[in-house]
């Protein structure tokens, strides 16, 4: 039996992937598994008990990775899985910045009952005038699952796409269109873009990335879009900046009182992943994950772990270390295993920074001594017998 919690609601189409050998617990002190979405927990206390964690969604800016890591517990996203939602709502906040539909919906409820509405409209409409985005350029920063779509779709309405990422994957840049122009340094999106979008993760190297001199470089029409993490842009700057009529527009998705009801702001409360698609595919994606960690010990989509894969075990026993990423540790394992007269049939090893694991398929079933000895070697940070 794995007992798990949720931290936050988690779509049912996913709970329901999970076998009657899972069983749900209220408390965390008491859970094998965490699936979570935003829910704070770098200062939540994590039982000795705990092996997992998925997030159903991209960020992990949530979640104490190296926390993790030195307890032994994997970390999980679901990359991709709700970049659909927040492209679309990414279009959404570039039209609301473009167009006043918002002052114009909220002008015609002001005249609920009159009965000349139509013809007063029809005065009243230049009031609510804006511009189109055909034509207009667009900067792309982080081309990420979700900066990719944003990208290629804007293409598609008939933008100049500029594209920034010196990190891109080889899959997202297999993914990019062709019409997406590659900038080299994000100063030329600054100075020339129209509409600036920002998709990068929340990293000490991002924090305040849009900064004051970031923001004195764009045009006075400049409309800023942040739907990836408040703190990625210097919001007191932004609002002086909007203030003094510097710049157009800042549309985000990350309440808070610094940018709530200010000049120029347009703020969402979160929404970009909140659509049954989005929902629905970032929890089938975070279950079976859980699964196949628990009940195979792979590891796929890990953010603090190497991601480390031997399919279903066939042996008699499957053990999983993890463990730091220092010499001798694999010769150590062999050695324990071989006097202990357990042969080994299959094994994988994958680094990550400072972390390691070690998946080792064995022919005769691990006992608890084993265990221990593994356990208290110099480095090991969890060991698991799986099977
Ligand atoms: N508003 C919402 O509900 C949602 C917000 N997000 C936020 O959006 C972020 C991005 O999500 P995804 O595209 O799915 O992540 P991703 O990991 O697929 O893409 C992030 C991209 O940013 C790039 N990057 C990293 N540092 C950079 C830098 N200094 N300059 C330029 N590019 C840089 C990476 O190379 C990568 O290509 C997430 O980390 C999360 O914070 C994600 C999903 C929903
Ligand atoms: O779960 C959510 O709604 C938040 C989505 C998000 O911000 C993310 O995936 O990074």
């Amino acid at each position: 039996m794995f007992n798990y919690t949720c931290l936050n609601p988690i779509a049912g189409v996913g709970l329901d992937l999970l076998s009657d050998e899972y069983n749900k617990v209220d408390d965390i002190k008491d859970a094998q598994a965490v699936l979570v979405r935003s829910a704070a927990m770098h200062d939540m206390e994590l039982p000795k008990t705990l092996e997992v964690v998925a997030r159903a969604g991209a960020g992990v800016n949530n979640i104490p990775l190296d926390k993790c890591a030195e307890a032994g517990i994997v970390v999980f996203n679901t990359p991709g899985a709700n970049a659909n939602g927040v492209k679309e709502l990414v279009f959404a906040g570039m039209l609301l910045a473009a167009r006043d539909v918002v002052g114009g919906i909220e002008w015609v409820k002001g005249e609920e009952g009159n009965a000349d509405v139509a013809k007063l409209a029809e005065k009243q409409k230049k009031n609510f005038a804006g511009s189109e985005i055909a034509g207009k350029k667009l900067g792309v920063i982080g081309l990420g699952a979700i900066g990719v779509k944003v990208a290629n779709a804007a293409t598609h309405l008939g933008m100049e796409v500029y594209g920034y990422d010196p990190y891109i994957s080889v899959n997202a840049a297999w993914s990019l269109s062709r019409n997406v122009n590659h900038v080299n340094a994000v100063e030329e999106i600054y100075k020339n873009c129209d509409y600036i979008t920002i998709h990068v993760p929340l990293l000490d190297s991002t924090k305040k990335m849009i900064n004051a001199e970031a923001i004195a470089m764009m045009k006075p029409t400049t409309v800023v879009l942040n739907f990836a993490r408040d703190l990625l842009v210097d919001e007191e700057a932004m609002v002086a900046a909007l203030e003094e009529g510097k710049i157009a527009k800042y549309v985000s998705d990350f309440p808070n009182p610094t940018t709530v009801g200010k000049k120029g702001c347009i703020v969402t409360p979160h929404i970009g992943a909140s659509t049954e698609e989005s929902e629905d595919n970032c929890a089938v994606m975070a279950v079976k994950e859980i699964r196949d960690f628990l009940e195979n010990g792979n590891i796929t989509h890990s953010v603090n772990y190497p991601d480390c894969n031997m399919g279903e075990c066939k042996s008699a026993g499957r053990l999983l270390l993890l463990h730091r990423n220092v010499k001798g540790m694999i010769s150590s394992y062999t050695s324990i295993l071989g006097d202990a007269n357990i042969n080994i049939s299959d094994m994988t090893n994958k680094s990550r920074g400072d972390y390691a694991c070690t998946l080792l398929d064995v022919d005769a079933p691990v006992t608890k001594e084993v265990e221990e000895k593994l356990q208290t070697l110099d480095g090991v940070l969890k060991v698991r017998i799986v099977k």
